[in-house]
Order: structure tokens, then sequence, then C-alpha cells
């Protein structure tokens, strides 16, 4: 059990995160919107306001994304969206994949797109979507991904920013949130 929580409202939403331990200095408030259906339905409500009229197709990263890219995809009425997956499964096809670190990840892992989806984005004008911006490194590691693929990068939305993203004034965001320290 944690000893701390944060209290967030996010579009109306209230949640009080547990705070956990990253390292020996460094804690956050876990942030998941996986399974919470009030949440992804309410942020995607309030993004939908903020997206760049241009974006034709939505892409996330397994995991978290994933619930939050598919409410908004349907509230705007896109067919479909794009996830970047994080191991190759027998089913993908030629996939193409680029290095990604994130904040609560030890070390590198890699973001893969499969020939489907590469083929549903190239040429196409992206909106990148996830739940947390954090230090950036996910969002790069699907920018990358994307071009790769040959999509434009028209934005780059989360609900939260964390820690120094909330200076950040090339992304769309709803709240911030902060980095603590480890106790
Ligand atoms: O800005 P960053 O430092 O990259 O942090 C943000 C990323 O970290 C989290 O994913 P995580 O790596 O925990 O993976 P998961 O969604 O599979 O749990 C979150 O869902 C973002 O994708
Ligand atoms: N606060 C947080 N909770 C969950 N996942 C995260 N990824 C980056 N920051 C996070």
């Amino acid at each position: 059990m944690a000893k701390r929580y944060y209290d967030l409202t996010v579009a109306g939403c209230k949640r009080s995160l547990p705070i956990l331990n990253l390292s020996d200095s460094l804690a956050i408030a876990g942030f998941v919107m996986l399974g919470d259906v009030e949440l992804c339905e309410n942020c995607a409500r309030e993004l939908a306001k903020k997206v760049p009229a241009e974006a034709e197709i939505i892409m996330t990263a397994e995991t978290k994304g994933i619930p939050l890219a598919a409410e908004l995809a349907r509230q705007i009425g896109m067919p479909y969206y794009i996830t970047a997956r994080k191991s190759v499964k027998a089913y993908m096809e030629d996939p193409i994949w680029v290095e990604d670190e994130s904040i609560t990840t030890m070390g590198k892992q890699r973001l893969y797109l499969t020939r489907a989806d590469i083929d549903r984005i190239a040429g196409r004008k992206v909106l990148l979507l996830d739940d947390v911006i954090s230090t950036g490194g996910s969002m790069t590691a699907l920018s990358n991904l994307a071009e790769k693929a040959g999509a434009h990068v028209v934005g780059q939305a989360a609900v939260l920013a964390e820690g120094d993203a909330v200076k950040r004034t090339d992304i769309i965001f709803l709240e911030s949130l902060p980095l603590f320290e480890a106790e």
C-alpha cells in the first residue's frame, strides 16, 4: 500500500493517485487510465476540443494510451486508430521499430509498427496521443516511428504533462502532474 496519495482532478474526474518510488530520489503519482471508463470518456471529450482539425488519424503507444485513443477516435468519428506495440507478435507483418525510453522503464525498449498500420498512416496527418508526457521519451519515439512510416505529425497530445513537461508549449494537455521526492 502507498503511504502517500496525490489528489488529481481532470476533466471533471477526481482520482487519488498513489505516490510510488521510481528510485532512491524520485517518486511518481501513478496515473492509470487503463480500465477506467469514465476517466477515458471525460478526458477524450476535453481533448476532442483541442485536437488540430487537420488530424486524419490518431496514433498511440501500447499500453496505457490505448483506451484513451479508442475513446477519442470513437468520439470524433475516426474509424481506426494506430497502436505502436512494445513487442512483435506472430501476426505482425514486416514490422519497423524505433528505440523508446520512458520515466517508468528501466533502460530502453522498442516501439513497433506492423505493415498494415504503416499502410494506414503513410502520407497522412497524424495526431500522437498518450496518457502522460513526462520526459517526452515516449512521444519522441512515437514521432520517430510515425515519420519512419511516412506520416506527418500534426500534433502531440496527452491528458497530463508531468514534471518539466508542464513548461512545454509544443504539446496539448489537460492538466499538470508534479513529480515527487522519494520517501
Ligand atoms: O514521457 P515519458 O517519460 O516517456 O513517460 C510517459 C510514458 O510512460 C508511460 O508508459 P509506460 O512506459 O509506463 O508504459 P505502459 O503504458 O506500457 O505502462 C505513459 O503511458 C507514457 O507512455
Ligand atoms: N505518473 C505516471 N503514472 C503512470 N505512468 C506514467 N508514465 C509517466 N508518468 C507516469
